[in-house]
């Protein structure tokens, strides 16, 4: 099991928990929201958690969305995974949408809407160059080994 990474957060809503993992070793720690909020559907809303973190150098928080709110309710997040850089210190929002075509949902104050997953990234330096070194696939893309079984 990895060390636990320290990471401040300043709670801008003091009734509501920090982010959490339901589970040892999870990846995601739920994210909550602070409104009540009713999607119709195909809306989306900004929606407040109430957090503002500090990541250190190096690491970035994606906000995933949740399997059961998207398999139950159709919810999910338009930029997803949205992407909340180191120097960030404004108050994390979940882009949420409603893709069920007929169904509306509603979200309570304190239901978790999200997940934030903590990762170390590459820095890179982008280095121009004429040609790019030959690879087995190309420029095959976009469906270029079809859908059927593969043997
Ligand atoms: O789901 C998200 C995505 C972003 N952010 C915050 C943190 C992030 O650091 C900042 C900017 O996000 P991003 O770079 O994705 O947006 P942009 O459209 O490129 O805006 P900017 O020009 O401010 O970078 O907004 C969130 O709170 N939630
Ligand atoms: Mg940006």
């Amino acid at each position: 099991m990895p060390t636990d990474l320290d990471i401040s957060v300043v709670r801008l809503d003091p009734d509501l928990p920090l982010p959490s993992y339901a589970h040892p070793g999870d990846a995601g720690a739920d994210l909550h929201t602070t409104v009540d909020v009713t999607l119709g559907p195909g809306e989306r809303a900004m929606v407040p958690t109430g957090l503002s973190i500090a990541l250190p150098d190096g690491y970035v928080a994606l906000v995933h969305p949740r399997s059961g709110l998207a398999a139950r309710h159709g919810v999910s997040i338009v930029n997803s995974p949205g992407t909340v850089d180191a120097g960030y210190r404004g108050e994390i929002k979940v882009m949420l949408i409603n893709h069920d075509p007929v169904e509306s949902v509603t979200l309570a104050r304190g239901d978790r809407i999200a997940q934030l997953v903590i990762q170390r990234f590459e820095r890179a330096r982008f280095v121009e160059v004429g040609v790019l070194p030959e690879s087995v696939r190309g420029a095959g893309g976009y469906g270029s080994t079809g859908t059927g079984a593969r043997s």
